[in-house]
């Protein structure tokens, strides 16, 4: 029935019960996007493969994406996702259902605009102590620029986000920045596999990876712990001397919760929720809050460095808006008249988008229509993945889609939405897209007003670690700009 539902679909061969395992074995972190665009050449943009018994649609086809991810219907993430709930429970991301629901009520509010707008003061000052780390690499030597951009983003988030100041910035190494780079390449090579996504198969082929990963999500577990513990005393000092359940700042001024904030004190069906239950949110809001935005800015800062007929414009636009106070804190308001340097960060997430790849599982059938292929139906418990690094750099929608050039952006020039998705879309998009924009929106602008970039080293190639990463590092080179 369901090979009859999906027969209009084109597809590679896929022999009887094995299917095309065979593809399988060619995927792993590193072959993965080049893997996914060659398909796409090869069978269009919208296919189905079988393996075994499971049956995955693989989908680069805009109209139908719509369909899919604007639906209320079909929120359910794909199995693979599974691989990640040792580390992220039932957070945000992986939840579903009535969790899913009731958190996103919940969570929405921490993300408005007014307190985003309190967030660019933390934004401000934490890019103020990475441009001067950055200092001691500013000698036109070549250098790997993530780590620095790494402690930044872990800071941000920690005391947006979680209220808590880690200083991340103001050590050498940070263990809990070090399991997430780790665990993600373990994890991401067992998505690559159909029998290593069970977690059981898994620890009996390979004992002593699986004693590892356990190892590294207990480290990163032990560090959200303290994040949330921290923040709970100071929450409840604050309230003994305010006898309110507001939380107030320094100066007294009522303001809105963050997050953490919010988890502490929300109740759901009545109850509070419980230690397990906001640490998973913790866990998720500082891995996806942190590990996204670095790899965005570091490969940003890399492609920058290879264009600077890009950073002129940019700086340009930077002595403009901002003026040569570097004293002078920058704001949202400020950062809403930086157009060019928006379409730089645009040109970057449509080349490398952080997520490069998202999928949901079909608990019904999906009905559709105007896809590539006509109307069809793609039947229930079939795995539908959407190649986002695929999308973004088809050549029908992008000419010269490999290339960096960020003015095909500019004046509205628009491609039709579910052509550039980088923060997904509808019901299940990145609820973090503000703060994301514009926290690399500051942190491009401090670096490049105070940095010329210089194009050392090896380019970037790109891995698929859960997130998207470079195998090469995020090679460059800095001198202080001298004349501004
Ligand atoms: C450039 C930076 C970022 C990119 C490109 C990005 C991209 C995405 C994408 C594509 C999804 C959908 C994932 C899926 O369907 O499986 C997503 C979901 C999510 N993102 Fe982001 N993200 C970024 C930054 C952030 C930040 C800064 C935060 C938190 C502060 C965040 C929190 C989340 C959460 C919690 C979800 C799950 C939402 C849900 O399912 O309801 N992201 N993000």
């Amino acid at each position: 029935e369901r090979r009859r539902k999906v027969a209009n679909l084109p597809g590679p061969v896929c022999p009887p019960f094995f299917g095309a395992l065979h593809l399988m074995f060619r995927l792993s972190p590193k072959t993965f996007l080049k893997l996914g665009r060659e398909y796409i050449s090869q069978y269009g943009p919208l296919q189905r493969v079988w393996v075994f018994n499971r049956l995955l649609i693989l989908s680069g086809d805009a109209e139908l994406n719509e369909q899919l991810l604007s639906s209320q219907e079909h929120l359910v993430k794909h199995p693979v996702y599974r691989v990640l709930g040792q580390w992220l429970g039932n957070g945000l991301l992986l939840s579903d259902g009535k969790t899913w629901h009731q958190r996103r009520k919940i969570i929405t509010p921490t993300f408005h605009f007014s307190i985003l707008e309190q967030f660019v003061e933390v934004f401000d000052q934490q890019s103020n102590i990475c441009v001067k780390r950055l200092a001691s690499k500013a000698n036109g030597e070549t250098f790997d620029v993530y780590r620095y951009v790494c402690a930044a983003t872990l800071d941000i988030i920690a005391e947006t986000a979680m209220g808590t100041k880690i200083h991340a910035q103001a050590n050498e190494s940070t263990p809990y920045a070090e399991a997430v780079k780790e665990c993600t390449a373990l994890l991401s090579w067992r998505f690559m596999s159909v029998y290593l996504q069970i977690e059981l198969l898994f620890a009996l082929t390979h004992p002593h990876l699986k004693w590892r990963q356990t190892k590294l999500i207990r480290t990163m577990h032990a560090f959200t712990i303290k994040v949330i513990e921290q923040r709970r005393q100071a929450l409840e000092e604050q309230q003994k001397k305010s006898g309110s359940d507001i939380v107030e700042d320094d100066v007294g001024s009522k303001r809105r919760m963050a997050l953490l904030d919010v988890l502490l004190m929300a109740t759901v069906d009545g109850k509070p929720l419980t230690n397990d239950e906001i640490r998973e949110e913790v866990d998720t809001f500082m891995f996806e809050g942190h590990d996204t935005t670095t790899s965005a800015l570091s490969f940003c800062l890399h492609e920058l460095s290879r264009h600077p007929q890009v950073q002129e414009k940019m700086l340009e636009e930077i002595l403009r808006v901002l003026g040569n106070d570097r004293s002078r804190p920058i704001t949202i308001r400020d950062l809403g008249e930086l157009k060019y340097i928006e379409c730089v960060i645009k040109e970057s997430l449509r080349m490398y988008p952080p997520v490069p790849i998202v999928g949901r599982k079909l608990e019904k059938d999906f009905k559709y229509t105007n896809s590539t292929y006509g109307d069809g139906v793609l039947p229930a418990g079939s795995e539908f993945l959407i190649g986002i690094y695929a999308i973004q750099r088809h050549p029908a929608t992008y000419t010269n889609p490999d290339q960096f050039i960020p003015e095909r952006h500019e004046d509205g020039k628009r491609v039709a939405p579910f052509e550039y998705i980088p923060f997904s879309a509808g019901p299940r998009n990145c609820i973090g897209q503000k703060f994301a924009q514009l926290e690399i929106k500051m942190m491009l602008a401090k670096i490049v007003r105070e940095y010329e970039l210089l194009p050392r080293g090896e380019r970037v190639e790109c891995v698929v670690n859960i997130v998207l990463r470079s195998d090469t590092g995020f090679k460059l080179g800095m001198r202080r700009r001298n004349n501004i």
